[in-house]
C-alpha cells in the first residue's frame, strides 16, 4: 500500500471514546508464536499437549473465542498460498491495517523493472565496471525471508544492467521449507549461474552455510553467527572448502546429524585453493532477503564504520544495498533496492498519543516481534515516558528442542509483575515455544514447549484476574499444530520404511483469539459477521478494550457489546471469561 500522507494532516491522534467500553483496566496481550488451530491429530502438538488454559478459553466462553486468518493476503502476502510469518503477523497485529508486504513489493518491482531504475540499484551499479556484485541471502522458496525466484530474476536483471562478475553467498534453509531441500535449490541456482557464464558473465557461488548457524541471527542473540558468515563472505575463510556449492552441500549433508538450518560455513575455492569470491574494496553487495529481522545484524556489520560486535579484520569499502530498508528508525541500510511498506499510524503510536502506558516483553529470539515488528519495523519507543520494553536473554548456541520450555515462565513472570505493579495499562508479550520448538521438527519437544506456553498464559491470566483486568490471547501464525509433511489429501507422507518427514515450517492455518477477564464488560463478545477477519482486526479490538474507538482507517473491530447482560456459557464451565 502506498504511503498515505493525507493521514498525517486529516486524522487526529486523539482517539474517540468507546461508547460502551470503559477505560482504566489493565489489558494483557498475549501472542503465542506459531500457535495455529487444526483438528486433533498425532502431529498436532498443541492438541497432543496438555493445555488446560487454552482449552478453557475455547470451551468456556464461545462468544469470546474465535478464529482469525493469519496467512496470505489477509496479512499482505502475495497470495493465499503464502504461509504466515512473524514479521507480517506482528505488523498486522500492531498496525491494524493490511499493507502489501516486502515479498509483494519486491515481486512488483522486479516485474515492472522499476527495481533497476531506483536509487539503490543505480548506487550499486557504479561498482559493476570494475568490481564484483555479491548477493547474500536465504536460498529457498519459503517466501518468509526471501524467494529463490526473486534471486533468479535479480541475477538476470543485474547482468543485463551491467554486472560482469557476480558472486552469490548462500544460506541454506530447512526451516521455512523441508530439511534436505537445499540440494535442489543449489542445483537450480548453479544451473542459472552456468547460463550466465555462457553469456560471458563470470557468475559463481562463493560461500555458504546453514541459516541458523551462519549469518541469520536476530535481535543480537549471538553475534558469532554473523561472524561465521562474515569470515566466509568477506574474508574467504571457513572450516570447509569445496570447488562448488553443490559439492559442498551434498558432502556436508552426508553427516548423519546434518540439517540444512545448521550446515557449517564453507567457501568455494579454485583449483589452487584460493577462495573464488571474498568481498573486496570497490565491490557491490546486496542482501537479497526482504525480511528485516535476520538481516539487520549483517547490515550493521556491512554498513557501520564503527563496529565492536566482532573483529571484522577487514572492513571493505563497498557499495551496499539491502533488498529493502530493514529498519525505518535506524534508516538501515541507507541504500536499498525496493522501498519497504511504510507502516504508519500503528496502534502503539496511537495509544502512546492517548496516554496508554505500555510494557512489552519477550525473550531475545522474539523480543523484536512484540516491539520492532509490532511497531511497524521501527526500533525504539514512541514515548519513553509511557513505554518500557524488557528482554529476557534467550539460551545461546543450542537448538530449542534441547530446552523446549525456553523462557516462557520467565516472560510470564515479568508480565505478571508488570500487571500487578499498577504502572501499565497494556502488558504485551510474545511466548515463543510453539514456533521456535516447532521449527526444530522435534514432536516430543514441541509438545513440551506447547505445555510450557500454556502454563505461561495461565500465569498472565491469573495476574489479570487479580487486578480485575482484561486479556486478549492470540497468535501470529500456525506452526506447532501441524508438524508433518502431508500429501494433497492431507495424509502424512511416509517413505518405504513408514517414516514421516517433520514439517519445520509455518502453516496456512487460522489462529485463535480469546478475550476475557473480570474487567471486560459482561456483554462484550465477538461479532458473528466478518468471518474472513484476520490479524489486522486485532488492533481495533485492543483499542476498544482500552476504552477507545479505533480510527476509521483501521480494519474493523470484531467486538460488539450486547445490551442483554447475558452470555450463554454457564459460568461453572468457565475458568476464564
Ligand atoms: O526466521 C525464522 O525463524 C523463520 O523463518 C520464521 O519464523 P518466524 O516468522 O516465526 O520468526
Ligand atoms: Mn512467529
Ligand atoms: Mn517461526
Amino acid at each position: 500500500m502506498a504511503r498515505r500522507p493525507e493521514l498525517e494532516e486529516a486524522t487526529p491522534w486523539k482517539l474517540a471514546d468507546h461508547p460502551r467500553l470503559g477505560k482504566g483496566k489493565v489489558v494483557g496481550v498475549v501472542v503465542l508464536d506459531g500457535w495455529g488451530e487444526a483438528p486433533p491429530d498425532p502431529f498436532n502438538c498443541i492438541r497432543v499437549a496438555d493445555t488446560p488454559t487454552m482449552d478453557a478459553l475455547k470451551k468456556g466462553a464461545p462468544e469470546r473465542w474465535r478464529l482469525i486468518k493469519a496467512h496470505g493476503t489477509a496479512v499482505g502476502l502475495p497470495t493465499d498460498d503464502d504461509m504466515g510469518n512473524s514479521e507480517v503477523g506482528h505488523n498486522a497485529l500492531g498496525a491494524g491495517q493490511i499493507y502489501a508486504q516486502g515479498a509483494k513489493l519486491v515481486d512488483l518491482a522486479l516485474a515492472s523493472g522499476k527495481i533497476y531504475e531506483g536509487e539503490g540499484f543505480k548506487y550499486i551499479q557504479q561498482s559493476f565496471e570494475t568490481g564484483t556484485l555479491h548477493l547474500i541471502g536465504l536460498l529457498s522458496d519459503g517466501g518468509v525471508h526471501s524467494r529463490i525466484d526473486q534471486l533468479q530474476l535479480l541475477l538476470k536483471g543485474a547482468s543485463e544492467h551491467g554486472a560482469k562478475r557476480i558472486r552469490v553467498h548462500i544460506l541454506t534453509d530447512g526451516r521455512d521449507v523441508l530439511d534436505g531441500s537445499s540440494v535442489a535449490f543449489v542445483e537450480t541456482l548453479e544451473s542459472d549461474l552456468a547460463k550466465l557464464r555462457e553469456k560471458g558473465v563470470d557468475a559463481r557461488v562463493a560461500s555458504g552455510g546453514g541459516r541458523m548457524y551462519v549469518t541469520m541471527d536476530r535481535y543480537e542473540n549471538d553475534w558469532q553467527v554473523v561472524k561465521r558468515g562474515w569470515d566466509a563472505q568477506v574474508l574467504g575463510e571457513a572450516p570447509h572448502k569445496f570447488q562448488s556449492a553443490l559439492e559442498a552441500v551434498k558432502t556436508l549433508r552426508e553427516d548423519p546429524k546434518a540439517n540444512d538450518q545448521y550446515l557449517p560455513p564453507f567457501v568455494v575455492v579454485d583449483e589452487t585453493g584460493k577462495p573464488v569470491g571474498p568481498i573486496m574494496d570497490g565491490d557491490a553487495v546486496v542482501t537479497f532477503n526482504f525480511r528485516a529481522d535476520r538481516m539487520v545484524m549483517l547490515a550493521k556489520a556491512l554498513e557501520y564504520e564503527t563496529f565492536d560486535k566482532f573483529d571484522r579484520v577487514r572492513f571493505p569499502k563497498i557499495r551496499y544495498a539491502g533488498m529493502l530498508q530493514y529498519d525505518g528508525e535506524l534508516k538501515l541500510p541507507s541504500h536499498y533496492l525496493v522501498a519497504p511498506p511504510e507502516i504508519e499510524r500503528t496502534s502503539g503510536e496511537y495509544l502512546a498519543h492517548n496516554g496508554i502506558r505500555t510494557y512489552a516483553c519477550s525473550e531475545t529470539v522474539k523480543f523484536g516481534h512484540v516491539t520492532f515488528f509490532w511497531n511497524g519495523n521501527r526500533s525504539g519507543y514512541f514515548n519513553p515516558n509511557l513505554e518500557k520494553y524488557e528482554e529476557i536473554p534467550s539460551d545461546i548456541g543450542i537448538p530449542f528442542n534441547e530446552q523446549p520450555k525456553m523462557k516462557a515462565v520467565e516472560v510470564a513472570d515479568k508480565a505478571k509483575d508488570a500487571i500487578l505493579s499498577g504502572k501499565y495499562d497494556q502488558v504485551r508479550v510474545n511466548i515463543p515455544n510453539g514456533d521456535m520448538v516447532g521449527h526444530t521438527g522435534d514432536l516430543e519437544a514441541t509438545i513440551i514447549g506447547c505445555k510450557a506456553a500454556d502454563e505461561a498464559v495461565k500465569i498472565i491470566l491469573d495476574a489479570i484476574e487479580q487486578v480485575g483486568g482484561i486479556f486478549v490471547v492470540t497468535a501470529d501464525h500456525g506452526n506447532a499444530e501441524d508438524m508433518v509433511k502431508r500429501d494433497k489429501s492431507g495424509k502424512p507422507v511416509r517413505d518405504k520404511d513408514g517414516n514421516v518427514q517433520p514439517l519445520t515450517s509455518h502453516t496456512l492455518n487460522p489462529v485463535p483469539i480469546a478475550i476475557g477477564g473480570p474487567g471486560l464488560a459482561s456483554g462484550a463478545r465477538f461479532r458473528k459477521d466478518l468471518t474472513d477477519a484476520g490479524l489486522a482486526n486485532v488492533a481495533a479490538i485492543i483499542m476498544n478494550l482500552h476504552g477507545f474507538e479505533a480510527p476509521d482507517h483501521y480494519e474493523p473491530t470484531l467486538i460488539e457489546v450486547s445490551t442483554a447482560q447475558y452470555l450463554s456459557a454457564s459460568s461453572a464451565d468457565r475458568t476464564y471469561q
